[in-house]
């Protein structure tokens, strides 16, 4: 299939591994991931839609067989992904990286990670029922999830965005700036 740049876009450019994202529910890294990709010409994988496609819902999912099969799920799914050979920009769920074969194969990629921060994602997620690692109670639980998982994004990341106070353009604004400057 072949992939137009958004017109009103600045240049698209290439990319010669897959660039994915990852970072807490929430920071936008599905958003940013298809805004990216449509303005970059580059094709746009969100792991999260490819399990629902295949298996219904998340939330679904997780009532009827639990967190430990939606995990293996995610972690094929991820992995078919991360081992095409065609360059893309990926975005993960957000608990995709705590699987030590994706970590492996997130060595191969361009990591991106979203940060955030409570305040931010709060109007996001207050009214999160399609994601069941939030239940019962979204902000307790995202700050619990955000605590324990902040040391794996961080030590995964190749690339950091504070994307605290930023619009959807301007973090993409940001990606695009350190990734021509060949900072990745
Ligand atoms: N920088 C931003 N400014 C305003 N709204 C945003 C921003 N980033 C994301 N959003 C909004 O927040 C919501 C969550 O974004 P998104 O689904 O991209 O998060 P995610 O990181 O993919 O979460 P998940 O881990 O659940 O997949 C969406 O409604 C999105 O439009
Ligand atoms: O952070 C998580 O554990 C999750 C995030 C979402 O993207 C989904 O993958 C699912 O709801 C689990
Ligand atoms: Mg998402």
């Amino acid at each position: 299939m072949s992939r137009s740049p958004d017109p009103h876009l600045p240049e698209p450019h290439s990319i010669r591994r897959h660039l994915v994202l990852i970072g807490f529910m929430a920071a936008g890294k599905s958003v940013v991931g298809r805004s990216y990709a449509a303005r970059a010409g580059l094709p746009f994988v969100d792991t999260d839609e490819l399990v629902v496609e295949r298996h219904g819902s998340i939330a679904d999912l997780f009532t009827a067989r639990g967190e430990r099969y939606f995990r293996e799920v995610e972690a094929r799914t991820v992995a078919a992904a991360l081992e095409s050979p065609v360059p893309a920009v990926i975005s993960l769920g957000g608990g995709a990286v705590l699987d030590s074969g994706t970590q492996q194969l997130l060595a191969g990629t361009t990591v991106v990670f979203l940060d955030t921060d409570l305040a931010t994602v709060l109007p996001r997620i207050s009214r999160s029922g399609h994601r069941p690692m939030l239940a019962p109670d979204p902000v307790r639980r995202w700050q619990e999830l955000a605590t324990a998982r902040r040391p794996v994004y961080e030590s995964l990341a190749d690339i950091t965005i504070d994307t605290r106070g930023l619009t959807v353009p301007a973090i993409i604004d940001r990606l695009t700036s350190v990734l021509t400057k060949g900072e990745d």
